[in-house]
């Protein structure tokens, strides 16, 4: 590609094209270093509230705010330059009307330049991604496991055995007719993903949710080994990057103590030499 032509960037309906064909690939991304990394390899990149756990130390995603979202929003979208940015809408931004939906929806895009959303629910949200959708908003839905309601829910359960499954099918289903253009499946047992993945005319991407999706998430920290407080079953370390960062801070301590760090070449010389008292 020649220097003058625009990237065209990716864009929702580009995604949605991408049902049925080789897997996406999304990562979560929190900052800018983090989006820089993500970009080359992946198709999206989530600016996932699970940066409140992850960065911030809270005990859920509950108490993420607007505020939040947007800070580490903006910090992805300067480091993307092919991956399409996705951001989560956070706990108590959307679920009251579609008009509250809408307003933070669009205060997300405008701040960040994410070119799209995420939000919990199904058909209980089917009118709000509807709403959004018809109005210039493109929404990714996430359904299964839905962690800002790991209060309701008891904790981080599969959802979708037994009786379970045929409403999270409806949700599915309620989600793609609302005009979602894609539907995240968050710890949903692996046959269920496969009927809902058949099902559908928009892409499913997956989390814990096994291998029938149009795409795959994990957070980031996750699969590199820096975020270690609890471990899902469905991560998988590609790396241990934060038992490398141990190693490195202990040995940075240990010479810091014995004075074998700073060395001269961490030094400045003095412009002047330094006179020898007499
Ligand atoms: N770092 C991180 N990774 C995530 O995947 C993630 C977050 N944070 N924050 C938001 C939600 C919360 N999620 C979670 C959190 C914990 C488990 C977990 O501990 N799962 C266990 C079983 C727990 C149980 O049965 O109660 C597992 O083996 O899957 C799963 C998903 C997924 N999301
Ligand atoms: C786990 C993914 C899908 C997410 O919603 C997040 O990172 O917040
Ligand atoms: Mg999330």
């Amino acid at each position: 590609m020649s220097a003058t032509t625009p990237v065209r960037p990716v864009l929702p309906p580009d995604i949605k094209a991408r049902k049925g064909g080789q897997p996406m690939v999304m990562l979560t991304a929190y900052t800018t270093p983090m989006a820089r990394l993500v970009d080359p390899h992946c198709d999206m990149a989530l600016v996932g509230d699970s940066l409140g756990m992850v960065l911030h130390g809270l005990p859920s995603t509950v108490g993420v705010t607007m505020e939040m979202m947007i800070l580490h929003g903006r910090s992805v979208v300067r480091g993307l330059s092919k991956a399409m940015a996705v951001i989560d809408m956070p706990f108590g931004s959307y679920e009251e009307s579609p008009q509250q939906a809408f307003r933070n929806a669009a205060r997300l895009m405008a701040e960040t330049g994410a070119p799209s959303v995420k939000l919990e629910g199904g058909a209980h949200m089917a009118e709000t991604i509807a709403f959004l959708t018809a109005r210039g908003v493109p929404v990714m839905a996430h359904i299964g496991l839905t962690p800002q309601s790991v209060n309701t829910l008891g904790g981080y359960k599969v959802v979708g055995r037994d009786d379970e499954a045929a409403k999270v099918m409806a949700d599915a289903k309620a989600c793609e007719a609302a005009g979602a253009f894609a539907i995240v499946l968050e710890k949903v047992p692996q046959g269920l993903t496969g009927q809902i993945t058949a099902a559908l005319s928009i892409p499913t991407i997956g989390i814990g949710a096994g291998a029938d999706c149009d795409g795959q998430v994990l957070v980031i920290d996750d699969m590199l080994g820096l975020f270690t407080d609890f471990r899902p079953k469905f991560v998988k370390r590609y790396a241990e990057l934060g038992k490398l960062a141990d190693a490195a801070i202990a040995t940075y301590a240990g010479e810091v103590r014995a004075r074998a760090f700073p060395g001269p070449e961490h030094a400045f010389a003095d412009v002047l030499p330094v006179k020898a008292k007499s």
